[in-house]
């Protein structure tokens, strides 16, 4: 008999391009102010498209702190790429969502709207199914919406109203890792992953090849990608090296 066991499944790596006043910015606990450029976002991602990304995370920075937005050139970053695009950030209402789905992206995130405007999400979750997934952006258990400027309640209370509401992915975020090189925070990813049987894309402090390995250990408890700023950015390693890390 030939051995028919499937290979177990690869962790999906998200690169990251935030955009803020048109330029691809990282920032540090995803906090206003503290940018770094790193030049024209559409050459960063079909950087990312050319070293082999299957996945584009894209995010307004401008929507999400609302200083206005970045719409056209996100819009037009997503229809030059021929890889899958998540695209983030201010996406809070009818014309915001209609303006993302319309770029071709594969999916939204939502984050902002999930905590401030439960039934409108509830409703675009039953509409748009896949294309939905809602941003758990955290300090300790508590969400923070507006760019993560506010406080939105409690993470596991809002999980289990989403899981009810048939939200089909969740992108959580741990904010004292973002940005900072820290190495994820895999016991939150954990305990996520404890409380929804939807897949969770971790997002935040990866730093190394090692924090990718240990994220990919985390697929059979439901992780199913990790988005990854800073460290390219840094050249802490090339994506080519990323994507031979995890693959199984
Ligand atoms: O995604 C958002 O909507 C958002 C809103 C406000 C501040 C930051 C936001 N996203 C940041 C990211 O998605 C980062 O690119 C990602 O977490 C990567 O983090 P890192 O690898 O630590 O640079």
């Amino acid at each position: 008999m030939p051995d028919v066991t499937p290979d177990a499944p690869t962790l999906e790596l998200l690169p990251a391009v935030d955009v803020r006043d048109g330029q691809a910015v990282r920032l540090v606990h995803g906090e206003s102010g503290s940018e770094t450029s790193y030049g024209d976002p559409l050459q960063a991602a079909l950087a990312w498209q050319q070293a082999g990304a299957e996945w584009l995370h894209l995010v307004d920075l401008d929507a999400a702190f609302g200083t206005g937005d970045n719409r056209d050139r996100i819009a037009e970053v997503t229809g030059r790429m021929d890889i899958k695009v998540e695209l983030s950030g201010g996406i809070r209402d009818d014309d915001t969502l209609a303006a993302a789905l319309a770029t071709g992206c594969t999916r939204v995130n939502l984050g902002t709207a999930a905590l401030e405007t439960p039934e409108w999400v509830a409703k675009v979750i039953a509409e748009h199914g896949d294309r939905i997934a809602v941003g758990l952006d955290v300090r300790g258990t508590t969400l923070r919406g507006r760019g993560w400027t506010r406080d939105g309640g409690d993470l596991y209370e809002t999980l289990e109203r989403l899981n009810s509401e048939g939200c089909a992915r969740y992108v959580v975020t741990d904010i004292n890792k973002d940005g900072t090189l820290q190495g994820p925070n895999l016991d939150l990813l954990r305990t996520v992953c404890g409380a929804t049987d939807r897949p969770v894309v971790a997002s935040g402090g990866v730093s190394s090849l090692d924090d990718l390995r240990a994220l990919a250990g985390l697929v059979p408890e439901g992780v199913e990608g990790a988005i990854v700023g800073k460290a390219l950015y840094a050249k802490a390693f090339t994506l080519e090296e990323a994507l031979e890390a995890v693959s199984s």
